[in-house]
């Protein structure tokens, strides 16, 4: 075959070969895409920041929703769920000291906070100004979100006169006893007298200032959910709606994968993780070939303490400064160089609910924007971003996520799907 004449059989065969090759060629390259568009997503995140919520998200919108199996443990989670709020408010009653039927708007209260107020002002009047900057900074001792904020509120002070003038834990009533000894476990139903309990200290006065101090305790963010509509979660034929199983709390440990079809290009394979300070461990096993990680951070807990540090008594840290240290070692880990993260600044329906009482700058000085919505959700994304040190090999990109609510979670998911079968093609040299 050196130059000589090609014949009619041989330019056939020539190019039905050619067609072959094209054909191959397409083939590996839909095979490439098949592959290449199936993204490993890892869900990270501290304890409690709407991972398993996401992936619960995922189940409903991409999956078959919730088997009956995933109902039935739910409900006893639910029902879990409420011992351990009940728990958590009549500890923080006596941690918090706060009497049982103490409500702040009574007028007898008015009056001795009347009084404490002005015999404070009388005493700061007789400082000198350095030792009035001295309280003041006392009071406030919070220089780098680091810190706990000390709390100086008169009304917090007069309950706390008043609960030791009550006698303390000892005044406790019947229905708190209860609920203190009760075992906190996973049940088809509670005892008569638990229901009981429950239902009495959700109604008193003192415990309900004591669920507006939420963020000095631990408190499940879904006990007002499930505290408000005890009559239907405590009924004999009860069984979770998905807006239920949306809000219960199973705290995660180990590691698990779940597989979904997103469209015909694209398909996840998602690990969901525990997020506890003893689970992390578990993550690095993990991070092989992971093309995108979505990175959960609770911006709505900005003024609230980590709950291993209340446990241990250890330094106490505010969650989100946790929750941004532990995205900037995840961001800048060497085997995530050119990983897409998708970060979700999540609850921001408690985010902005409690912005309206609630100033960003007394745990964060540096903030110094007004204490709205948009420019605090502006300023935690900064800090977010800012963390990133492989600014020329991959970009975070921010979403502010309601996990609880699926019609948002779906808009969310539109454009995060997009951004990652876009990151994963230009990858593979496709785009
Ligand atoms: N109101 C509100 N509650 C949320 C939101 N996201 C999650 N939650 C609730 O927060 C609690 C904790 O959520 P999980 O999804 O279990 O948190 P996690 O990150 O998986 O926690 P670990 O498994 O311990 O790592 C649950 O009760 C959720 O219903 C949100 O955006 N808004
Ligand atoms: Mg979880």
């Amino acid at each position: 075959m050196c130059g000589g004449k090609v014949s009619p059989e041989e330019e056939a065969i020539a190019a039905e070969s050619k067609n072959i090759d094209k054909q191959l060629k397409a083939e590996e390259l839909e095979l490439i895409k098949v592959n290449k568009t199936t993204t490993k997503i890892l869900l990270l995140g501290a304890g409690e920041s709407g991972k398993s919520t996401i992936l619960k998200q995922f189940k409903l919108i991409y999956g078959s929703g919730f088997t009956d199996e995933d109902v039935k443990s739910y409900k006893a989670a639910i029902r879990g769920n409420l011992v351990i709020c009940a728990k958590s408010l009549v500890e923080a009653m006596d941690t918090l000291k706060i009497p049982y039927g103490f409500n702040p708007k009574d007028p007898a209260n008015t009056a001795l906070l009347n009084e404490s107020n002005e015999l404070t002002s009388a005493s700061n009047e007789a400082k000198s100004p350095h030792q009035r900057k001295r309280t003041e900074s006392n009071s406030k001792e919070s220089s780098d979100g680091n810190k706990i904020v000390k709390s100086d509120d008169p009304l917090a002070q007069l309950a706390a006169k008043l609960y030791d003038i009550a006698g303390g834990s000892t005044s406790s009533p019947p229905a708190a006893t209860l609920i203190k000894g009760a075992i906190i476990f996973h049940a088809d139903s509670l005892a008569d007298s638990e229901i009981a309990a429950i239902k009495t200290i959700w109604k008193d006065s003192g415990i309900q200032y004591c669920y507006r101090r939420a963020n000095e305790y631990q408190l499940l963010d879904s006990c007002a959910y499930f505290m408000n509509d005890l009559d239907r979660l405590l009924d004999q034929k009860y069984t979770p709606t998905q807006q239920d199983i949306l809000q219960a709390r199973i705290t995660t440990t180990g590691v698990s994968e779940h597989h979904f079809i997103i469209s015909k290009d694209q398909s996840y394979r998602i690990f969901d993780v525990g997020g506890q300070r003893s689970e992390r461990r578990k993550w690095a096993p993990h991070f092989e070939d992971v093309n995108a990680i979505i990175f959960l951070i609770a911006i709505s807990a900005f003024d609230q303490t980590c709950t291993e540090d209340n446990e241990t008594n250890r330094t106490i840290h505010f969650s989100v400064v946790e929750s941004l240290n532990l995205f900037q070692s995840i961001c800048n880990h060497a085997m995530f160089r050119t990983t897409s993260m998708v970060v979700f600044m999540n609850k921001i329906d408690i985010f902005k609910d409690k912005l309206e009482t609630v100033k960003v700058s007394s745990y964060f000085p540096d903030f110094t924007g007004a204490n709205t919505y948009e420019a605090a959700s502006e300023y935690f994304a900064h800090r977010v971003t800012e963390s990133n040190k492989y600014t020329e090999s991959k970009n975070v990109y921010i979403y502010y996520t309601w996990a609880t609510d699926t019609s948002q979670i779906r808009t969310v998911f539109l454009t995060v799907n997009v951004i990652l079968l876009q990151s994963q093609l230009a990858s593979v040299g496709m785009i």
